[in-house]
């Protein structure tokens, strides 16, 4: 039975959407003394906790971690056999707290923030509307601020038959428990990539249908091929320069197959399209403070809505950085910004690199993809720091010169590049592709950050034998060719 009961509440902060970001936000402005309540619709810990980055890092941990084995002597014939799906997907269900969300809810309430379980939608100025499971209605009031956190979902293009074909979203790429036989991955994104490079392993046939001509588009174009090739080398079918055209699959279930532009056709037991991001803002009230319904929300530095002197919009919905860890840095700047515009400082030119601006959002935002091999970039590629107009030099290193990459992996195989400012002699972007970069990341990002001048980073040297040694190689091709 459905019951409607109006309730207002009083807090210092509301927030619409539990996901990282979210709850990063109030964990925030909680710990400056503010008050706060946050709403979820779904689960405390949002799409990247259950449907996201846990899951598939979840599927992808024993695909890498076997494939590492398989390189090193002595060990390599004991993990020949095949993947455990069962087992792999158990992981992955303990990993998401098996799509429960009772240990976020209990960590919400230790740190005193009222949850409010409903649909949330702006209603005008400071106000959120909360509708709960059982049809009550909760008014919530804010006296500094509201932070739209409520994240993105999986775009779809809008091809004919997609609609009815059931395809394979972001969603049920990581929430499945049975392999298909053979799965269509289209886009050769970062989810197209890693999902690509979990099924196959688990035993799926993979054809990946990329409408460009390389995977990754957004790092250097040697990371994407080398994903690629490596991905063929598997078994994989790989095609660039394709596009679908329309999609059938009659009765939703079954076979499905793809008609592609010049009208080959390619069928497959599942398709998944990976074919990038929708804000989440369709239905969250915007149009009751004059914004336009299902729109991304610009912001500025401290990631306040341009225009407004209380509305705040956080993580993937500002589109700034789609990633979990920049929303969650996002969210500590966001949460200082509203701590002392509430306490009268009106932070008026917000400084870059200070304690209320996300600057790095614009050159300095890392990324780990867990594909096999694995790729890693921080900061503006070679071409985009020449499209941005720097004096720039690319440093390329192939990682087999590195003594502690042979030792990880026999017949490692790695590539790494540094783009130079030639001005400021500083990092402006670093990339790495091979077994295990992902952990040789954050010394970049802290490189192009801090833009440590190439003269000093001579002074920091890496351990031997580990894979680090690359940093040595990147700076010795530097001097060398200067
Ligand atoms: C397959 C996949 C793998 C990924 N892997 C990684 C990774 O390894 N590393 C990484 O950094 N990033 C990864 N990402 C990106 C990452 O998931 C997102 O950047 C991150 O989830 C964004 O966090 P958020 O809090 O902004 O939004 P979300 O996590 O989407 O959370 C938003 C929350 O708001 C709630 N909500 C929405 N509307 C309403 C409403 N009206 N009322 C109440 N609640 C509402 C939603 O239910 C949700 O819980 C991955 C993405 C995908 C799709
Ligand atoms: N490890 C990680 O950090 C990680 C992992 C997964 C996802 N993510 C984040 O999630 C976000 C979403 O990932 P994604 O892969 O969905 O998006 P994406 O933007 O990375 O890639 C989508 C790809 O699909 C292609 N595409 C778009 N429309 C198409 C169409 N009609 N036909 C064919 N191709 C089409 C695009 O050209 C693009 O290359 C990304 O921004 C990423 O940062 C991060």
């Amino acid at each position: 039975m459905t019951r409607t009961v109006e309730n207002a509440h009083a807090y210092d902060v509301v927030v619409l959407g539990a996901g990282p970001v979210g709850e990063n936000v109030v964990d925030r402005v909680r710990a400056a003394g503010l008050t706060a309540a946050i709403v979820e619709s779904e689960l405390l810990g949002g799409e990247c906790s259950y449907w996201a980055c846990m899951p598939s890092k979840a599927l992808l941990r024993p695909v890498l971690a076997r494939s590492d084995a398989r390189r090193v002597p002595g060990l390599a014939e004991a993990v020949r056999r095949p993947l455990d799906a069962p087992a792999v997907f158990a992981h992955r269900d303990e990993t998401v707290g098996h799509w429960k969300d009772d240990g976020q809810a209990d960590w919400l309430g230790s740190i005193g923030v009222r949850v409010f379980r409903g649909h949330g939608r702006l209603d005008g100025p400071r106000r959120v509307a909360v509708e709960g499971p059982e049809g009550e209605r909760h008014l919530l009031t804010a006296r500094h601020a509201v932070a739209v956190c409520t994240g993105s979902r999986a775009a779809l293009p809008p091809l004919p038959g997609l609609a009815g074909a059931r395809p394979w979203t972001s969603r049920e790429a990581t929430s499945a428990d049975r392999v298909p036989g053979r799965l269509l991955v289209v886009g050769g994104g970062v989810v197209g990539v890693e999902m690509a490079t979990a099924w196959h392993a688990l035993g799926a046939h993979v054809t990946m249908l990329v409408r460009g001509d390389g995977l990754l588009p957004r790092m250097e174009p040697f990371v994407g091929e080398r994903i690629a090739g490596a991905l063929r080398a598997r078994g994989a079918d790989v095609r660039t320069g394709v596009a679908v055209e329309a999609v059938v699959r009659d009765g939703g279930s079954g076979p499905v197959t793809l008609v592609l532009e010049g009208g080959e056709t390619v069928e497959g037991d599942e398709v998944l399209f990976a074919t990038g991001r929708a804000p989440r803002t369709e239905d969250v009230g915007l149009e009751t403070v004059g914004l336009e319904p299902g729109s991304w929300l610009d912001v500025d530095d401290t990631l306040r809505v341009t225009g407004s002197d209380w509305l705040y919009a956080v993580g993937d919905v500002n589109r700034r950085a789609l990633l979990t860890h920049q929303g969650k840095y996002q969210a500590r700047i966001a949460g200082a910004a509203i701590a002392a515009r509430a306490a009268g400082d009106p932070l008026d030119g917000a400084a870059p690199w200070g304690p209320y601006a996300a600057t790095a959002d614009y050159g300095a935002v890392p990324q780990v993809v867990f594909s096999d091999p694995e790729a890693a970039a921080v900061g503006l590629s070679l071409a985009e720091a020449g499209h941005a107009g720097y004096r720039v030099r690319a440093v390329d290193v192939d990682m087999r010169s590195v003594a502690g990459a042979g030792l990880y992996a026999q017949g490692y195989s790695g590539a790494a590049r540094l783009v130079v400012d030639l001005d400021r002699e500083v990092l402006l972007g670093a990339s790495f592709v091979g077994p295990a970069v992902g952990e040789l990341l954050h010394a970049a990002t802290v490189a192009v950050t801090a833009e440590v001048p190439l003269s000093r980073l001579w002074h920091a040297v890496p351990s031997y034998p580990t894979i680090s040694e690359v940093w040595l190689r990147l700076l010795e091709a530097y001097r060398d060719r200067a």
